[in-house]
């Protein structure tokens, strides 16, 4: 008997500037849901979109693989890191796919807010040319109704998961998944006012966190500690 052909696979793509349980849960149910064979959490290195964040790749994609370290279906891809310019994300689809070949499936996997502004990536009318794009809801965003985009979900938008499967690129599928009401710019922001961002994100990441000293407030790192009266110089 002919053995099943493998499962698709997912890319998750994301500054992660931390990596947080609303990325790492959203990527279990992704995965489950739509029986993938394995999915990547793919941090950029040169945002294409956004000010370049003051956290290196190399300490985000650190703190993915430590997010990552229990769960083997989950894996992190660095290939970003590895280019020079822009981390355009249609150039590593165009990677992935030399590397699976034409036939296996492939799946982006995008939060609503990233969907919204689809149409000013780099490229992005070849997106669907070389995965599938799988769209996840995210508590405060609504699928646009006018517009490129929504012209474009008319367009592409399948209500099948089998169509993941039958090809192996080119149709939107738009799932919801359990609602959590996380940011990485919430976390920043409460790290910066000294807040505690416990079961916001994996404990391991926090340990890396407070370990490198990662998104304090300015200032707190570099006051100089004071000096017992008499302490120094004689005075
Ligand atoms: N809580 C969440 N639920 C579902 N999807 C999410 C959630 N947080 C992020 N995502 C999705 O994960 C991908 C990577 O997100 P990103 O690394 O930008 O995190 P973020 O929390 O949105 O960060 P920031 O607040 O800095 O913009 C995007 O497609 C985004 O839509
Ligand atoms: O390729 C592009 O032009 C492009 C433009 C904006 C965003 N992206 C990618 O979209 C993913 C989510 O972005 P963000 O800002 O939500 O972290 C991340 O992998 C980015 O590299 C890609």
């Amino acid at each position: 008997m002919p053995s099943a052909a493998p499962g698709p696979v997912g890319v998750l793509g994301g500054t992660f500037n931390p990596v947080h349980l609303g990325h790492l849960r959203s990527a279990v149910e992704v995965l489950e849901r739509l029986q993938l064979a394995s999915l990547r959490l793919m941090p950029c290195a040169v945002p294409p979109h956004r000010e370049a964040p003051e956290c290196s790749a190399q300490d985000r994609a650190a703190m993915v693989d430590l997010a990552l370290r229990d769960e083997p279906r989950l894996q992190c891809d660095r290939r970003e890191l590895e280019r020079s310019g822009p981390s355009y994300t249609v150039d590593s689809l165009a990677e992935i796919r030399g590397e699976l070949g034409p036939q296996r499936s492939l799946c982006l996997i995008l939060g609503f807010d990233a969907l919204l502004h689809l149409d000013s990536w780099h490229r992005w009318q070849d997106l669907l040319g070389l995965a599938h794009i799988v769209v996840i809801a995210r508590p405060g965003w609504e699928l646009p109704q006018q517009g490129v985009i929504a012209d474009w979900l008319k367009q592409h938008r399948s209500t099948d998961r089998a169509s993941l499967r039958s090809a192996p690129n080119g149709c939107v599928l738009v799932e919801e998944l359990r609602p959590l009401d996380i940011s990485s710019t919430e976390i920043r922001a409460l790290l910066a006012a000294g807040r505690s961002v416990r079961y916001l994100l994996p404990e391991p990441v926090l340990s890396y966190i407070e370990h490198h000293q990662l998104y304090q407030r300015v200032g707190a790192q570099s006051e100089p500690a004071e000096q017992p009266p008499g302490s120094l110089n004689g005075s």
